[in-house]
């Protein structure tokens, strides 16, 4: 089987989208100093291309976690494969990721990560695919909600291809 990918979100709309968020973000972080988070692989060029947006003083940590491996589904078992460098004690930190899909990933890290005391801890998310939710997640900064497609690009992979496609794409496939 081989599959062919076709444009969801240009490369033009997520730019400008970004921009919105990352305003907001600086507006709503007036006077603070904001932890981002990327969630790794995924998150890593949205985290990217919003923190060059945003005008308060940053400081970034990452974290890599896996639940899809080389499937299309969650396996349901979230493993840590590297933790944060830094600890998040009263700090006011936001997470970033690629996209929300059964709600799984970030279930199980909002948990961690609560419990290491941050001043504030709140989500932006670039895709969101509600339909498919399984674990229920509050998020307060979401770029696009999607329908359920399986998506790549901008980060997201499909058996690890295609996280450099600077828009978002639909996965189809052919025999
Ligand atoms: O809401 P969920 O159903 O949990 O799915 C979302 C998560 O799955 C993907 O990561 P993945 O585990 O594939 O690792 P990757 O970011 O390294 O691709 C994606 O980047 C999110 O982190
Ligand atoms: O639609 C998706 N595409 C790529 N990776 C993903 N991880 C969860 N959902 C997706
Ligand atoms: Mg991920």
């Amino acid at each position: 089987m081989s599959e062919k990918i076709r444009e969801l979100i240009s490369e033009e709309k997520i730019d400008a989208r970004i921009r919105e968020v990352a305003e907001r973000i600086s507006r709503d972080y007036a006077g603070k100093k904001l932890h981002m988070i990327c969630v790794l692989k995924g998150g890593v060029f949205f985290m990217c291309e919003l923190s060059k947006r945003i005008t308060v003083p940053v400081s970034l940590d990452f974290m890599s976690v896996s639940s899809y491996g080389n499937e299309m589904n969650s396996s349901g078992v979230v493993k840590i494969i590297k933790d944060l460098d830094e600890p998040l004690e009263g700090k006011d930190v936001l997470i970033v990721e690629d996209i929300i899909d059964s709600g799984r990933t970030l279930g199980y890290l909002m948990d961690i990560l609560e419990k290491r005391h941050p001043a504030s801890l709140k989500l932006c998310t670039l895709l969101d695919k509600p339909e498919r939710r399984v674990v229920d997640i509050q998020t307060q900064y979401c770029c696009f909600e999607i329908p359920d497609q399986f998506v790549v690009g901008y980060g997201l992979d499909y058996a690890q291809k295609y996280r450099n496609l600077p828009y978002i794409g639909v996965v189809d496939f052919e025999d």
